[in-house]
């Protein structure tokens, strides 16, 4: 059979590794594809691609690889949101395969682009999208196909695991571990995704759509980034038992989908507290299977490379089969989207981490006890630091059960109103993720 031609837009850390991998394991790909799969044309602007292209055509102008009547299968690697779509828009017009691993593109303008797919009878692949190179995609998708999908909870950003990592095991400064994630190629070209949390609302959104056959609704995420995030609150929450992590959670309720990312505190034993550096992490549960873990990379060259390649694969085998038979880009058919109501992060319940900077004045415990427990907020442990010399204040910290947040949020505000309560509290979430 004819190998399939591809075009790749993009040659930079996900480009570079594609086209690696592509070329060191052909003949593997060959025989698990039923075809060859080659490059016919790469689009860049990459001055110094870490990938030697001798003897494939390189053009700096993207729609020359979209315009390319040769190639079967454009693989979108360029990022952002306005010339991603349109060359996406047009390889999908003139009739061509996508694969991309732009999140940031599928979770803002996927339902246009997969509406726009079908009517052309292609394909839009994006496993590399989310959590790199672990094929979370597929596995929720397809794998846990006969399941009602619960909840999905994981670590999907590689760069903030790394500065968490960092930070907390070698005490290093923020700033200098993203300087570091940003030469190995992990870090989006704008770093602030990474750090104020967009990319993991990028990537959950996508989950939730997969998991509950919803449509893609980004702006209803709630996003809480890991700058924040001290030190202090790191070693108070080791010593209550948890490990702090950057998590995506998309959780379905009665009342809707809860669609929330945010630093968390998880038990230190489980598996998912254990998951470190650029690594990533996804929990799903269903009411068939219970909870599973899937767990690799979540960013760099070749492991992304690996699911785009993988997706490739895909499309190649399905080049020869019915559109309308092919398993659906959101996992359900299109006219069985529902549409659930995304919470308000007030509606959503979890459990909480509160940090109290107090005057060292007796009954302020009492105060606190009083607050919470008029709001049918339940302790699940509490604990008081010495004096801090610096200031003369006592840290109270607690854990409460779980509860909706509006409770926590009135909460917050009465406590923050105490003459003896002398900061803003400091909450963070938690989940047991059993
Ligand atoms: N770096 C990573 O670990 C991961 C990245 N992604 C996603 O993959 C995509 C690519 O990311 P990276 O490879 O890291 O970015 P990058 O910045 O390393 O590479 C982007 C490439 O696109 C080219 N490019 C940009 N605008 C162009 C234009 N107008 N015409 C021609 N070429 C153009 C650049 O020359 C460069 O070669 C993004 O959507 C990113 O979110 C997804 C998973 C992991
Ligand atoms: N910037 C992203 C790259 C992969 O999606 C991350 O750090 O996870």
């Amino acid at each position: 059979m004819k190998p399939v031609k591809v075009g790749i837009c993009g040659l930079g850390t996900v480009g570079g590794g594609t086209f690696n991998v592509l070329k060191r394991n052909a003949e593997e790909i060959a025989r698990r594809a039923g075809r060859g799969i080659e490059v016919a044309q790469i689009a860049t602007r990459q001055p110094n691609p870490k990938c030697d292209t001798t003897g494939t055509p390189v053009t700096d102008d993207v729609f020359d690889v979209i315009n390319n009547p040769e190639i079967d299968i454009v693989v979108e690697l360029i990022g952002g949101y306005t010339l991603a779509r349109e060359l996406v828009l047009r390889a999908i017009d003139n009739g061509k395969h996508v694969v991309t691993a732009n999140k940031a593109l599928i979770a803002v303008h996927g339902n246009e682009l997969f509406a726009k797919a079908r009517e052309k009878g292609v394909i839009v692949a994006f496993e590399a999208s989310v959590a790199g190179g672990i094929p979370v995609i597929k596995a929720i998708r397809e794998g846990l196909a006969g399941n009602r999908i619960n909840w999905v909870a994981g670590i999907i950003n590689g760069t903030g695991n790394f500065i968490l990592t960092e930070m907390r095991e070698k005490g290093r400064a923020f700033a200098d571990v993203l300087k570091e994630a940003q030469a190995l190629g992990y870090a989006e070209a704008d770093p602030t995704f990474d750090v104020e949390g967009i990319d993991a609302a990028h990537k959950l959104t996508i989950l939730a759509s997969i998991a509950f056959g919803i449509p893609l609704q980004f702006d209803k995420a709630y996003t809480e980034g890991i700058g924040q995030l001290t030190t202090a609150d790191v070693n108070y929450a080791e010593a209550l038992g948890y490990r702090i992590k950057h998590l995506g959670v998309a959780r379905r309720t009665e009342a809707g989908i809860e669609l929330r990312v945010h630093p968390t505190l998880i038990p230190a034993d489980r598996l998912i507290a254990n998951v470190n550096g650029v690594m990533n992490a996804v929990m799903v549960n269903g009411d068939a299977v219970g909870s599973t873990l899937y767990y690799g990379a979540g960013a760099g060259m070749e492991p992304t490379a690996s699911a785009v390649v993988a997706d490739l694969v895909d499309v190649a085998r399905a080049l020869t089969t019915d559109p309308h038979n092919r398993v659906p880009h959101l996992a359900f058919q299109p006219d069985s989207l529902s549409d659930h109501p995304i919470l308000p992060i007030a509606a959503c319940e979890s459990a909480y981490y509160l940090r109290i900077q107090a005057k060292d004045h007796p009954g302020v415990l009492a105060q606190v006890a009083t607050i919470l427990s008029e709001r049918g907020i339940n302790i699940e442990s509490i604990m008081q630091k010495e004096v801090e010399e610096h200031d003369g204040l006592v840290p109270v910290i607690l854990v409460t059960h779980r509860v909706v947040e509006q409770r926590i949020d009135d909460a917050i505000a009465a406590l923050e109103a105490l003459d003896d309560v002398a900061d803003k509290v400091v909450r963070i979430r938690v989940e047991q993720l059993n």
